[in-house]
């Protein structure tokens, strides 16, 4: 693994300072730096707005005249909270429009000073609304540490497989690293993407995921990186693209290895330089964005190929996360299995509370070649077809299970181009017949008491259903120690799922 920056160096204090007097700018700019506070001056609303649009982090701070030649400041305080509810603002205001001051306090501004002001006076009310600010921020921050104790994310890292997973999330997270997170489809990458932004200071910030496949090249460099009105047909208006959408966020590029060659070359200036380029415009725009990118391709034998470049590669690999296989975490399939149930039970409004053991050892002994997307959907399925309080083997599909496949679909109402209704019965007879051998421990005779059938009845339509038995273990019987045949779709016994499958 690549080393880890672990740290982020820190940023002086910047705040926005906007009058369209030029001394007053003055003023305050040289009052602030003593201070060791760094200003972004703007003369008026509209470069006010580019500055709020522009700047990498939100301010924590803006001191804005009230009636401007181009605008009001009510406009920039709308704005600036708008990007940041931790921002504060501070308008300046003559004393003739102390009513308009008024009302920029009601619209959120922290305080008005009145012209003409002491510049120390000024900077005394500065600090109190950093102070708020920054414990505005903290609030932030932590409401995003508690949002991680949430046990839906907490699951993620179950097996001792993805502990090691874990440990590196814990670890990168706070950080501006970028990260490369591979594994198979549905391994959970983007949820692991999801728990880093949500564990870094960004988690305020917006999350934006894009699959760099999805798209047309032309389409996809506009969607990345925006574009200007009239960029090319059909830019009706100006888009601001993913990076800029999600400043002071985190983005992901799914399927990173799908991403266009020309596109590639623009990903690594973002990259190295932290600026975009829209389509169409003349200047480069910075951005404050952490890049995660994912994907299920090998992407070493691409850039050996020279399909991926490898200098944006190494940029995209600083961390690797690597996603084992569900086959290769044992122990989650198991506790996934039971959350997932617990889940859609809960969506669907049904008393399912859990797997059979027999259950639980055929979803341990499938490959799950989906992974988790693959488990989760099983048991969606499983939960929505379970008529007892645990899903056991009959809910489970037939590849999982060992069982034949259903003959006929189970209906509780008559579709419109109607059934053939021996079929149909036939599927809840057999159902019925799984839950009862499974409930009696594969007792076949306790089976028929609970189906209410006579023990030859029951063997007959064992038999009509492929579940019969060796005749063998007939004797077996009275002492309850057979176990339900696990027969292929062909009729064939197979000893068990998981023997059948290793
Ligand atoms: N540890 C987990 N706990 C609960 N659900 C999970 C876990 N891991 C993955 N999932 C669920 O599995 C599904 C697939 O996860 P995700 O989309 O993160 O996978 P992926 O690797 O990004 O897939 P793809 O490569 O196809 O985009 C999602 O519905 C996700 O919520």
């Amino acid at each position: 693994m690549a080393s880890m920056p672990l740290s982020v160096p820190p940023t002086p204090t910047k705040i926005l300072v906007i009058d369209d007097e030029p001394a007053l700018r003055q003023v305050l700019e040289i009052a602030f730096r003593r201070q060791g506070i760094e200003v972004v001056a703007a003369p008026g609303v509209r470069a006010a707005m580019e500055a709020l649009q522009q700047n990498p982090q939100p301010f924590p701070l803006v001191i804005t005249d009230l009636v401007m030649p181009d605008g009001s400041g009510i406009e920039v305080l709308t704005a600036a909270k708008q990007r940041s509810a931790a921002t504060e603002v501070i308008v300046m205001t003559a004393h003739s429009s102390v009513e308009n001051a008024l009302d920029a306090m009601k619209k959120g501004a922290y305080d008005f000073v009145g012209k003409p002001f002491s510049p120390a006076e000024v900077i005394a009310l500065a600090q109190k609304a950093l102070e708020k600010s920054s414990i505005l921020l903290e609030n932030q921050r932590l409401r995003a540490q508690i949002s991680r104790l949430e046990p839906a994310e907490n699951d993620i890292f179950a097996s001792p497989a993805m502990g090691r997973v874990a440990e590196i999330v814990g670890k990168i997270a706070p950080t501006r690293t970028t990260v490369l997170i591979t594994g198979e489809s549905g391994t959970g990458k983007e949820r692991v993407a999801r728990a880093l932004h949500d564990r870094s200071d960004r988690a305020g910030k917006p999350f934006l995921v894009v699959n760099c496949g999805a798209l047309p090249e032309a389409l996809m460099e506009s969607e990345l990186f925006g574009h200007e009105k009239g960029a090319f047909t059909g830019a009706g208006t100006r888009a601001l693209g993913l990076f800029r959408e999600a400043d002071g966020g985190t983005v992901l590029l799914d399927e990173v290895g799908e991403l266009p060659a020309s596109l590639q070359v623009k990903l690594l200036r973002v990259l190295q330089e932290r600026k975009v380029r829209p389509v169409g415009a003349a200047a480069e725009i910075p951005v404050d964005v952490r890049v995660l990118a994912a994907t299920n391709r090998d992407v070493e034998s691409d850039v050996r190929e020279n399909k991926f470049r490898q200098d944006l590669y190494y940029r995209l690999n600083v961390i690797r996360i690597e996603l084992p296989p569900l086959r290769d975490r044992p122990g989650d399939v198991a506790r996934l299995a039971e959350r997932f149930v617990r889940r859609f039970a809960n969506e669907l409004g049904k008393d399912v509370r859990g797997l059979t053991t027999d259950a639980l050892r055929a979803l341990d002994a499938y490959k799950f070649p989906g992974n988790v997307r693959e488990l989760e959907n099983m048991m969606e399925r499983a939960v929505a077809l379970a008529s007892g309080p645990a899903i056991g083997l009959g809910d489970l599909p037939a590849q999982v299970s060992g069982l034949s496949a259903s003959p006929a679909p189970f209906l509780s109402e008559l579709p419109p181009e109607g059934c053939v209704l021996e079929d149909v019965l036939g599927e809840v007879e057999r159902r019925l017949i799984l839950q009862a051998l499974e409930r009696s421990g594969g007792v076949r005779k306790a089976a028929a008491k609970l189906l209410g059938v006579t023990f030859r009845s029951l063997r007959y339509r064992l038999a009509k259903h492929g579940l019969d038995t060796d005749t063998a273990d007939d004797d077996d019987d009275a002492d309850g120690s057979i176990v339900p045949a696990q027969p292929t779709a062909g009729g064939r016994r197979e000893s068990s799922p998981r023997e059948a499958r290793r």
